[in-house]
């Protein structure tokens, strides 16, 4: 079996990365959240709770899951050299400037023996008290001190529980991705560890984008509509640079089965940060789209250019989505159901809760939040199976199932 294998939004899940909330979110504060990209302080014990309750939904329909802090642990105890790298990597991205501050940063981190425990804790962040006994003896520095904006000589990862976003499945690579914002650039990190280093990744994943490259690409952004078409949202998080620049990557690539990319242009705001925030597929011929996007919503077909492989061919789509979905999908008919059933008001509020961030395990079985009761009752009515999960405090991360979850591994759909 490859590493990772995604051709569809849709294929029988097998292997899924998630990562269980952890300290990171009890160092969110007021001052914090925007910058952090929150909209409030979820209670952490009960967002592990309904975290534990997705896994568990997950396990019991026969998903293996595996955690980001776990590969990030067998990495180091794998590569004994690594630890060493990684920590100076993690502390310069953290924006630790002088050599003093790297140091001392750099003894209190590794002195934490136990692998798992290492990571959780560049993830949770680092405040300037916790090292407070070893500064005791220096004089405090001023360019540290004064480009702090708040007490963490290391912010917190908040975000990290939406695996969704560091990196994207394509087949049987990746896009390791540059991320939008300063705050989650950050977490990529673990993942170019990961699959240049895990002794189960390294060598097996292609990469068709990386973190170093200039332009901002986001997981929340690339479906795989089947093993040869993408769809990838044009939005706040992803750039049309990123999107072209992938495509001369992924149409050049002798492995590569990916010939056409689908760029759906989605209007830039927070509520619709990504396009799986708007529009999941759910079924092979059904997607839960969010009605706020029909009207704005502008889709470009990407191919090869045959005459210069430096170049793409861009066309503009002028269809109804639900036309254009099914030419790509090669199928007769496609159906849009629109998040609360299109009343205006139940819309908007069940899609700010993600009620259009689903993630499918297998045709017509779904994942959701069960707070979304209105969208919910049309999926089960439309005749989806709908695994609803609890979602009080994590939903004030902005993210749904499909965020909180990146596919390692699924089944080929026979379409
Ligand atoms: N794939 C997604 N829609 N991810 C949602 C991520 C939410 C996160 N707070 C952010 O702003 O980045």
């Amino acid at each position: 079996m490859t590493a990772i294998h995604v051709t569809s939004e849709i294929g029988k899940l097998k292997k899924v990365l998630l990562h269980r909330p952890g300290r990171e979110l009890l160092n969110l504060t007021p001052d914090t959240l925007e910058r952090l990209l929150f909209d409030d302080i979820p209670f952490l014990k009960v967002a592990q709770e309904e975290h534990d309750a997705f896994a568990k939904i997950l396990r019991d329909n026969g998903v293996e899951v595996v955690y980001l802090e776990d590969l990030m642990a067998e990495t180091l105890a794998a590569n004994p050299g690594l630890r060493e790298q990684f920590l100076k990597q993690f502390i310069d991205e953290a924006g630790i400037k002088t050599e003093k501050y790297k140091k001392i940063v750099y003894d209190f981190l590794n002195s934490y023996d136990d692998n798992k425990e290492l990571i959780l804790k560049t993830m949770e962040g680092i405040n300037v008290n916790e090292l407070d006994s070893k500064l005791r003896n220096i004089e405090n520095s001023l360019v540290d001190l004064v480009s702090d904006e708040s007490n963490f000589i290391a912010d917190p990862m908040p975000n990290l529980y939406f695996t969704r976003d560091p990196f994207g499945s394509i087949g049987n690579g990746v896009s390791l991705n540059r991320m939008y914002s300063v705050t989650r650039n950050r977490e990529t990190i673990y993942a170019e560890y990961i699959f240049d280093h895990h002794p189960e990744y390294k060598g097996q994943v292609d990469k068709y984008f990386d973190r170093y490259n200039p332009f901002h690409i986001e997981g929340g952004d690339i479906l795989n509509l089947n093993d040869h078409v993408l769809a990838i949202g044009i939005s706040q998080r992803t750039q049309a640079d990123a999107i072209e620049m992938i495509a001369k990557n992924l149409f050049s690539h002798k492995d590569a089965k990916i010939d056409t990319i689908l760029a759906f242009n989605i209007p830039n705001s927070r509520a619709f940060m990504h396009l799986d925030t708007v529009f999941t597929q759910i079924d092979k011929d059904k997607f839960t789209v969010h009605p706020g996007i029909m009207g704005p919503l502008q889709v470009f077909e990407i191919t090869a250019d045959p005459d210069n492989s430096n170049e793409v061919l861009v066309k503009e789509m002028n269809d109804k989505l639900e036309n254009i979905l099914a030419r790509y999908l090669g199928i007769p008919k496609v159906e849009l159901i629109m998040c609360a059933g299109g009343d205006k008001i139940a819309a908007e509020r069940e899609q700010w809760n993600d009620g259009s961030n689903t993630l499918c395990i297998a045709p017509g079985v779904i994942v959701v939040y069960e707070r979304n009761d209105v969208t919910n009752a049309l999926l089960k009515e439309k005749g989806l199976t709908v695994l609803e999960m609890p979602s009080a405090e994590l939903s004030r991360g902005r993210g749904g199932p499909r965020c909180m979850s990146m596919p390692l591994v699924r089944e080929e759909v026979e379409w």
